[in-house]
């Protein structure tokens, strides 16, 4: 679904991506981690159409989508929560999600997606009518994935979903992450938790430098001797 070729990512004279290849296929959930700086998420939004890389390809659904603007992007059905958040805070729960339906690819009624949403995110129908600001981190996540969801993507792009939450919250993130996955849903996510991102996803990439350094399943990633000391840094030890 998603092919990422030998991307170049410049900020001025800094090269941040740097020949960076990756896949990822339909219903797979794939993570990309690595330490602070790696480049993770200048990937994610050059994906998204909102960096344009200076060398390389990226190809979704087979149409190359380097050079598109990033409201082109998303009509293509790909669709980035990015890290932080982003909230309206001003806004209500529901009046927040429902900025997620003009990107819409397929066919039925708003109602229906909102249903469908929150069905999967009860902690939202409770407090639909309320301030988004007045919600808590963990809910705030949950609504900008829901958000991102209402828009059918058929690749949603996660960066960094549990920064910043109390380890219960973390672990509801991790949850929505495999319940979205087991939903069929295509995620390519981005995470500081590194060993918990490998654990879950189908196949991993750890970069490093602007590099993509080690890949495989957690299997294959566990048998890379050196690689916590070499490419995760000690955080990644201490999530464990
Ligand atoms: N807007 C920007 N302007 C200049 N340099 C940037 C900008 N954004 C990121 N960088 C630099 O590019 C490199 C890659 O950053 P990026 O945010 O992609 O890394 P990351 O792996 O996602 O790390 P983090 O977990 O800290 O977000 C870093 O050296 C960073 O300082």
């Amino acid at each position: 679904m998603l092919q990422v070729e030998k991307l170049e990512v410049r900020y001025g004279r800094l090269a941040a991506v740097r020949g960076v290849s990756l896949t990822v296929g339909e219903g797979e959930l794939v993570s990309v981690v690595g330490p602070n700086g790696a480049g993770k998420s200048t990937t994610l939004l050059a994906i998204a159409g909102a960096l344009r890389g200076s060398s390389g390809s990226i190809t979704f659904d087979g149409k190359r989508i380097d050079g598109s603007s990033p409201e082109a992007v998303a009509a293509l059905g790909v669709s980035l929560v990015p890290e932080g958040r982003g909230v309206f805070t001003q806004l209500t729960v529901k009046e927040n999600l429902l900025l997620g339906t003009p990107l819409r690819s397929g066919r039925g009624s708003v109602q229906a997606d909102l249903e469908r949403e929150l069905a999967r995110f009860p902690v939202l129908e409770r407090c639909l009518s309320a301030n988004a600001g007045k919600l808590s981190g963990g809910e705030q996540q949950q609504l900008v994935i829901a958000r991102a969801l209402m828009s059918r993507p058929r690749l949603l792009l996660l960066d960094e979903p549990s920064l910043g939450l109390a380890p219960l919250l973390v672990n509801r993130v991790f949850e929505i992450v495999a319940e979205l996955r087991a939903s069929g849903v295509t995620v390519l996510l981005v995470e500081q938790l590194a060993h918990r991102a490998v654990a879950l996803a189908d196949r991993s990439y750890v970069f490093s430098h602007g590099e993509v350094a080690a890949t495989g399943s957690a299997e294959e990633l566990a048998a890379a001797v050196d690689l916590e000391s070499s490419y995760l840094g000690q955080k990644a030890v201490n999530d464990r």
